[in-house]
């Protein structure tokens, strides 16, 4: 699968901004004929958490809508990052994916909240796994702090998942543990991480970028610098299945004393 990576700057607090934008950048990255795009996490909003209530797109109908029209048009599968999703009982940091056909093929919702960004305070946590189909290659969702639990990133992977989708606004402050958590999720699950995080700035952080794609043997194949970046590259699940099949790791695991 080649996927296109679009590491884009967030317009804080300002959908009808970045809706254009991201129309923009996906048609953009149709040049390079990827078959898969990702943005990152909240990429309507940015963390502009206590105005959520009035600009969380409500149920991300809209942004289901905008995000479907778009993949059909450019026959492209979208992970589409995530956005604030609200309904009667609160928002949710929720991702959606959809397929060249520009149905809603898999869901999910950002299961551990980053307290340290107060996101416990604004945001409602999931409840499910993100597994979801893509030309027929078992994949997961997952957003920003979740990389911090391989225990839950384990559950995806221990029932067949070969690439890791990753969407985050991870801070530049953190960089170095970015780069260390999403390599370890790599080898350690002998899979392929495809982590999309944002550029530039808001009124309480800078953003790290250095979006990647990295192998499952733990190798980073391409990496973006600071800034907007719309980077590709190319998974060969051949190799996935490669390496599990030379360290066994799924089956040597003992779960039955791991709690
Ligand atoms: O875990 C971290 O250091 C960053 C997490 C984060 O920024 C987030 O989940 O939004």
């Amino acid at each position: 699968m080649r996927i296109s990576l679009i590491q884009l700057d967030i317009a804080f607090g300002n959908p009808d901004m970045n809706y254009a934008t991201v129309a923009n950048k996906i048609r953009e990255s149709a040049d390079a004929a990827p078959d898969c795009i990702i943005l990152p996490e909240l990429w309507t909003t940015g963390y502009d958490l206590t105005r959520l209530e009035e600009i969380g797109d409500p149920d991300g109908e809209f942004t289901k809508e905008f995000i479907s029209s778009l993949a059909k048009q450019y026959n492209i599968n979208i992970v589409a990052g995530s956005v604030a999703s609200r309904n009667a009982s609160g928002v949710t940091n929720r991702m959606f994916v959809f397929n060249r056909s520009g149905e809603l093929v898999g869901e999910y919702s950002k299961l551990h909240l980053f307290q340290l960004m107060d996101e416990h305070l604004y945001l409602q946590p999931g409840d499910a796994k993100g597994l979801f189909q893509l030309e027929g290659i078992l994949c997961a969702g997952l957003i920003c702090y979740d990389i911090r639990f391989p225990e839950w990133v384990r559950t995806h992977t221990a029932q067949g998942a070969e690439i890791l989708f990753i969407s985050a606004e991870w801070p530049l402050s953190r960089l170095s543990h970015w780069r260390a958590l999403l390599i370890s999720r790599a080898i350690e699950n002998q899979c392929y991480v495809v982590a999309c995080n944002r550029a530039g700035s808001d009124p309480n952080n800078t953003f790290a970028g250095h979006s990647m794609i990295i192998d499952p043997w733990g190798e980073i194949l391409c990496e973006a610098s600071e800034g907007e970046e719309i980077l590709t590259g190319n998974t060969d699940l051949h190799k996935v299945r490669e390496i599990r099949a030379q360290i066994p790791i799924f089956a040597d695991r003992r779960p039955d004393l791991y709690d």
